[in-house]
């Protein structure tokens, strides 16, 4: 699924975040600007021990495998660092260690940490412990067999005491108590690093600044082994003689690429550092060379020559930081021949326009991620608004109108176009992610049911269908008729329920969400009818989309009569026309009340009975 398609209430992302953002104790932190001038760069958000227990101990009280974690002896408890992210939710996660100096209820972070976190200094906010596992690590993939989980995770384990070893043997005592404080979430296989300097504008010179990437490498390890890191999490490196250069994560992954073509529902957005981490490193394009570049599109050699030198990538492991790694140096030796290759083949002209990004880096040492074979497990699917979905074959084999697609055995990925648009596309293949990993299926809206049946019509995935008939069918079973008397009890109850053309809305819970405020709707339109007042103050139609989302029934037709209109008058004609085209859901309801016959005499539930 593509990165920008997850945007909405019921995007992946949100479904992800929901799950592993599982709350334990929320602790506000009033936080506290950290000089990194003064302090050095790098270091962990610091926080009084007094708060690091409280978070701790109801953590680990809430949290069963922290209970694990401290009777076994390796608890975040017993060394003083864990890992926290902002109670709220965030992509970015702080190593966290006490601190005495800092003051009770506060926490300490660098400009760096703040601005991952999107946090303020002086300002108040909720963090709690980040749990660990698999999906806590940001990775979300189908499940292996239980029995293959447990050998994977001893084996995990039995890696990761190594690793954790060796760590110790670096005499990096901030490695090892991070490694003691986790319960290995995923680790990373691979990680891409953008670079760019810190202080851009500060650098004068035309020359762009050379950054040997091997050190780089080193320097950012050393710094980040055993933290967990996000995608857009950006880190500071330093190099001695070099300006501070400023990294951006572009891509984790806890899956290597072959196992990323096996695996249905992989979104990795972030990972633990290993030693076993691959690294790659590639300078970020400034503005004025992408400008360059789309300004001389004809010039086939320099732009070939451009593309070479601005893609220098690095891949080193995170074991091969040690200076004196054989596999490092024989590396070395190979980069330096490699970069010295790419240097022969950039002509004058461009290497000076490289340079003229004063913005810029040019790595040294560098090879690139070797370039994946395009896929041949997925389909090209184009939605009927042009949108582009690279979906796996084993992913579309419940949608029957595709199997010829599916089955295809070509050597190309075959493409077929769907009469479905790409929001509906997107959730249909939410829906096929959670059936076939066997998670919970995503509890659709009710307005994009209609949508999303004739979606499952059209690939002929017949489990959405009964899916969406089904969520209709709860819809529809919890409906209810009401008298005007349930509905002007129902308000002196504490309930806010509109009458709306006789549909009954039940707002309560969404008022603070109302774009027009919370105290309008109560002190103009309760216990009469608010299609007048729903005409004047909404210009747009917006309003009407809503709608199905509070509806919960229909006013008995007999009461309408006694209904008072909000705003003295009736709404135009053309309004209700409207009104009644954009809530067609009622129709069933309708249909059923008018095959009732007619209660005279309404009280509390009676109207229901009558109704059912
Ligand atoms: C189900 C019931 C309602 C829904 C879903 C709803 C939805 C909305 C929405 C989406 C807007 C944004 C602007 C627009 O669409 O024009 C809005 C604005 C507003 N609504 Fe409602 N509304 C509801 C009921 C009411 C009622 C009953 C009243 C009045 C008693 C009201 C008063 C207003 C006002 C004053 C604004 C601000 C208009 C402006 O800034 O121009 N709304 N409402």
């Amino acid at each position: 699924m593509p990165k920008h398609k997850k945007k909405g209430p019921l995007s992946l992302q949100g479904a992800v975040k929901k799950q592993l953002f599982k709350s334990g104790v929320e602790l506000p932190l009033k936080v506290l600007h950290r000089d990194p001038a003064a302090a050095g760069r790098g270091l962990p958000a610091y926080l009084h021990p007094s708060s690091l227990q409280q978070l701790l101990h109801d953590g680990a009280a809430a949290e069963p495998q922290a209970q694990e974690q401290q009777s076994s002896g390796s608890s975040a408890a017993g060394s003083s660092a864990l890992f926290l992210q902002l109670a709220s939710g965030s992509d970015c996660v702080l190593h966290a260690r006490a601190c005495a100096d800092v003051a009770p209820g506060s926490i300490q972070l660098d400009e760096v940490q703040q601005a991952n976190l999107r946090l303020c200094a002086g300002e108040v906010y909720k963090f709690s412990v980040f749990q660990h596992g698999s999906s806590a690590a940001g990775a979300d993939v189908a499940a292996a067999s239980s029995e293959e989980e447990d050998q994977q995770q001893q084996q995990q384990q039995q890696q990761a005491e190594q690793s954790m070893q060796e760590a110790a043997d670096d005499s990096n005592e901030e490695m090892e108590d991070a490694a003691a404080a986790v319960d290995m979430p995923f680790e990373l296989t691979d990680l891409d690093c953008e670079v760019r300097l810190l202080h851009a504008q500060q650098q004068q010179q035309q020359q762009a600044v050379q950054v040997d990437a091997v050190a780089l490498t080193r320097a950012f390890c050393k710094q980040c082994c055993w933290r967990v890191l996000a995608v857009n999490e950006y880190v500071v490196a330093e190099i001695p003689g070099l300006p501070p250069l400023l990294l951006r994560i572009t891509a984790a992954n806890t899956l290597t690429a072959e196992e990323q073509q096996e695996a249905l529902g992989y979104h990795c957005f972030r990972g633990l550092l290993t030693p076993d981490t691959t690294v790659y490193m590639t300078t970020a394009l400034s503005q004025q060379q992408q400008q360059q570049q789309q300004q001389q599109p004809g010039d086939v050699a320099d732009s070939a020559a451009v593309t070479a030198t601005q893609q220098q990538l690095l891949q080193l492991s995170v074991a091969d930081a040690n200076p004196n790694s054989a596999a490092l140096q024989q590396q070395q030796q190979q980069q330096q021949h490699d970069a010295a290759a790419h240097v022969t083949k950039v002509t004058p002209p461009v290497q000076s326009r490289v340079a003229a990004a004063a913005a810029g880096v040019q790595l040294l040492n560098a090879v690139s991620r070797a370039a994946a074979p395009p896929a041949t497990n997925v389909v090209h699917v184009y939605t009927n608004d042009g949108e582009w979905f690279p979906v796996k074959k084993k992913l579309l084999r419940p949608c029957i109108a595709l199997t010829k697609a599916v089955r295809d055995s070509g050597d190309s990925a075959p493409t077929v176009h769907v009469d479905v648009d790409t929001l509906t596309f997107d959730r249909l293949l939410i829906f096929l992610e959670a059936q076939a990993l066997q998670r919970q299926l995503p509890g659709f809206a009710i307005h994009y049911l209609d949508d999303l049946q004739r979606a499952g019509e059209q690939l002929g995935l017949r489990s959405l269908q009964e899916y969406c008939a089904h969520l209709k069918g709860i819809r529809q079973a919890a409906l209810g008729v009401y008298s005007f008397a349930d509905v002007q009890r129902a308000n002196a109850s504490g309930k806010v329920w509109l009458l709306l053309d006789g549909m009954v809305l039940d707002v309560g819970r969404w008022l603070p969400e109302h774009p027009g405020g919370a105290a309008i709707i109560p002190a103009q339109s309760l216990n009469c009818d608010c299609s007048r007042f729903f005409e004047m103050y909404h210009a747009s139609r917006e309003s009407f989309l809503y709608i199905a989302e509070f509806y919960i029934g229909e006013l008995v037709p007999e009461d309408l009569p006694h209904v008072p209109l909000g705003g003295k008058q009736p709404p135009s004609s053309d309004f209700l026309m409207q009104l009644r085209e954009y809530t067609a859901f009622r129709q069933p309801m309708l249909a059923q009340l008018a095959q009732r016959a007619p209660v005279t005499h309404l009280g509390a539930g009676k109207a229901r009975s009558a109704a059912a």
